[in-house]
């Protein structure tokens, strides 16, 4: 494929390592790990070497933490069910507006299985209010889950503390980290975190590999049951090829760590600072002090970020507006929503995520590209007037 891939937050390319990694195990390598002979033994070490590269990206303290599963999804669903299942006296569960589907379509099921479900709102930079947390946090939760980053935005919520107080409360506290994982430094055995999802083609690993870190002590209840693969935490034949690409990938993103957060950084502030000095009514939104090296959400006000994207296509530029999951619907991204974004700006965001295969001859084509699509657009809008926006386009229509 040719062309810029700017959408690395929807998914990445496996690595050709990785790639390379995987391949015996296709074919030589093709026993059943829970064989006695040494056609299983065999990849039950690979599995072994996997598990352990994971752990070590992952900073957790026991490769017994890490249970392989089939998807980001899989994970945040066993980590909240199983909270549920193991606390059946707590019948509240606290998350947050801006979580992926995966979380929020999982919460809508529970509430009408009877649970109460407390969505911790965010301000105007997609930031929580720890003290709504606080007084949400009785001793009738079960599990609280928030996002370690946002999708759409790369904000990143204060997990670490939020699991402290969780814990305080005896709560569970699970988290989505299935876009910061690869992306940052994570140590999780020096934190209150008992559960944490994480999806592999996220991070250059195969679709359809996922892991839930499960911290040592954590009371859990499989979604799985059946044979005894995972320590009987979720049953069924590993998925033998992903988990050593999984496990290769993890190796590799503990590698570009640094480079992730300096020169993907760099890149990704270039190219925001590029697009936003030529574009008028343009602004960037959730927290850009703390947010993902690599994520820019760009919302470029009185157009459509559909149609933006169609124009990008045609340049050979992918991106995305809202997240893959949502971009279904006509309504504007939740997240957007729950920031309190006008809809006349919310309509028109683009994200733009970039990975370490990026260069800056890519940044530099799409900063040249992006301003005369968007002023192509605006000619066309019923709320643009030659270099503004019309009286009537600030009509209080909130999204
Ligand atoms: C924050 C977040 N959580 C969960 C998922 C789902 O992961 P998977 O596609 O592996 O099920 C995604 C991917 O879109 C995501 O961005
Ligand atoms: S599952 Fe969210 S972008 Fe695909």
């Amino acid at each position: 494929m040719t062309g810029i891939y700017f959408d690395n937050n929807a998914t990445t390319r496996v690595d050709p390592v990785v790639v390379e990694a995987m391949l015996p195990y296709f074919t030589e390598q093709f026993g059943n790990p829970s064989s006695m002979h040494s056609f299983g033994n065999k990849v039950g070490l690979a599995i072994k070497k996997a598990r352990m590269q994971v752990q070590e990206l992952l900073g957790a303290e026991h490769d017994s933490e890490i249970i392989f599963t089939s998807c980001g999804t899989e994970s945040d669903s066993t980590a909240i069910l199983s909270a549920l299942k193991a606390q059946p006296e707590r019948k509240e569960i606290i998350t947050t507006t801006v979580e992926h589907p995966a979380i929020l379509t999982l919460c809508a099921y529970l509430e009408k299985e009877g649970y109460k479900v407390h969505y911790l709102k965010v301000d105007g930079k997609g930031r929580l209010d720890l003290d709504e947390y606080r007084r949400r946090l009785t001793d009738q939760v079960a599990v609280v889950s928030a996002m370690w980053a946002n999708n759409e935005t790369g904000t990143f919520f204060p997990v670490v503390e939020m699991a402290e107080l969780a814990n305080a409360a005896g709560a569970m506290f699970h988290t989505d980290a299935v876009q910061a994982v690869g992306k940052v430094p994570l140590n999780l055995k020096d934190t209150k975190i008992d559960m944490l999802s994480v999806s592999g083609h996220k991070l250059h690993a195969p679709k359809g590999i996922g892991v839930l870190y499960l911290k040592r002590g954590t009371r859990f209840r499989p979604l799985l049951r059946g044979g005894h693969q995972e320590r009987g935490r979720r049953a069924g034949t590993e998925n033998t090829t992903s988990i050593v690409g999984l496990g290769k990938a993890a190796e590799m993103a503990m590698e570009a760590m640094a480079y992730e957060n300096t020169e993907v950084k760099r890149l990704r502030d270039k190219l925001e600072a590029g697009i936003l000095a030529k574009v008028p009514r343009s602004f960037v939104t959730g927290n850009p002090d703390d947010r993902l090296p690599n994520t820019s959400n760009i919302a470029f006000e009185f157009i459509e970020g559909e149609a933006i994207l169609l124009l990008l296509n045609k340049f050979g530029i992918a991106a995305s507006s809202g997240s893959a999951c949502t971009s279904g619907s006509l309504e504007p991204s939740h997240v957007m929503r729950a920031m309190g974004i006008p809809y006349t700006a919310a309509h028109g965001t683009v994200r733009f995520s970039l990975s370490r295969y990026s260069t800056e001859a890519e940044v530099d084509r799409v900063i040249a590209v992006v301003p005369e699509i968007i002023a192509q657009l605006r000619k066309l809008s019923p709320y643009w007037d030659g270099d503004g926006p019309k009286e009537e386009a600030f009509a209080p229509t909130y999204a």
